[in-house]
């Protein structure tokens, strides 16, 4: 008997793979190779050529899905990146993929283009964390299912975050499937029989607990953290990682929380920057919920229009720390 989405994650794991091998051997090469969005975030060779594939794979296997991506391709289309178009093209045929010409790239990284909520979609950030990628640091290439607004797939790649079994490899894949559990296995060498499953931890102290958080202090208010530690007496030093990394570190009880306190009032967070990483926490056996406690709310186009920053936990920490947000007036 087949499990459920069995096929639907079989496809994203190979995808997320391929993917994230591709950005590794862009990183190990990358120069200053970057190009500049409307919203002045970087975006490189390897966010274009891990959207490609993706979309790639999945309208292949399920071409009635619609993928809402970070990309899209309108700005590769000009001509005054039309080198950078031909780097992204010729970093694909290296990886083996057919058919790579540039009308066939921009239509594959267009196929993310979805904006608007169904009721089945996925939901792609090819690269979370591009700083962190830039920087050589942290990232994670991160793609979900959502079913009637519910995240039922989710698949992280993290080709820079050693593997939880054996820290001697680095490069971790990360799958969850709703009600089957959270797993990971090494992105390298190709072999899913050692996947193996992940669990959150069971601190309830905050003087024992860590918490981590983005790198950016413009992503989340880091004076705000560091007042709800010293109230809630949490005395270990933060562990800062860019991208949805932080889930998987939560997801393995390499940390107890993740807090992403908002920066400014309207900044409404995108479902790619969190789908998998709050399924794979949540099959962890972990909570997440935005400031004031609410669920994440998948079911309202490309942002979590009803949500303010994110909060994630081991499950026990969570209610105290949302309590406390609210005494210190940060929620
Ligand atoms: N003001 C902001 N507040 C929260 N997240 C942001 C903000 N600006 C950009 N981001 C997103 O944060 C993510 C990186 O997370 P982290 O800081 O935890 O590594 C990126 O996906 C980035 O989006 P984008 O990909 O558009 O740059
Ligand atoms: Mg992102
Ligand atoms: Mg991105
Ligand atoms: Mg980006």
């Amino acid at each position: 008997m087949t499990k459920p989405y069995e096929s639907e994650l079989h496809i994203a794991l190979a995808a997320v793979k391929q993917a994230s091998l591709i950005c590794r051997s862009v990183q190990s090469a990358i120069t200053d190779e970057v190009l500049e969005k409307k919203d002045k975030s970087p975006v490189t060779i390897a966010d274009f050529s891990s959207q490609a594939v993706i979309c790639r794979e999945l309208l292949q296997a399920f071409p009635a899905d619609p993928v809402i991506g970070e990309e899209d391709a309108a700005e590769l289309k000009e001509s005054e990146n039309q080198e950078f178009l031909e780097k992204i093209v010729s970093e694909l045929s290296v990886a083996g993929i057919p058919d790579t010409t540039p009308e066939q790239v921009c239509s594959w990284i267009d196929h993310g283009g979805a904006k608007t909520y169904s009721n089945r979609f996925w939901t792609l950030d090819p690269i979370d964390g591009t700083k962190g990628f830039l920087r050589k640091e942290q990232y994670a290439v991160s793609l979900a299912l959502i079913v009637d607004g519910k995240i039922v797939v989710g698949v992280l790649g993290c080709p820079n975050l050693a593997c939880p079994e054996d820290q001697s490899v680095t490069g971790t894949i990360y799958y969850a499937v709703a009600g089957q559990g959270a797993f990971a296995m090494p992105l390298e060498p190709d072999n899913s029989q050692v996947s193996s499953p992940i669990h959150s931890t069971t601190t309830q102290d905050f003087s024992e607990s860590r918490f981590c958080e983005s790198v950016e202090s413009g992503h989340s208010s880091h004076g705000h953290s560091q007042q709800i530690a010293a109230q809630l007496g949490i005395e270990k030093d933060p562990r800062r990682l860019d991208s949805q990394a932080k889930y998987a570190i939560v997801g393995q009880g390499e940390a107890d929380i993740y807090m992403r306190l908002p920066t400014r009032a309207g900044y409404r967070e995108k479902i790619w920057d969190h789908a998998a990483g709050v399924l794979l926490v949540e099959e962890a056996g972990g909570t997440v919920t935005d400031i004031h406690g609410k669920p994440l709310e998948f079911d309202q186009g490309y942002e979590l229009a009803n949500n303010q920053g994110v909060i994630v936990t081991n499950g026990l920490l969570h209610p105290k720390l949302i309590q406390t947000l609210k005494e210190l007036g940060i929620s």
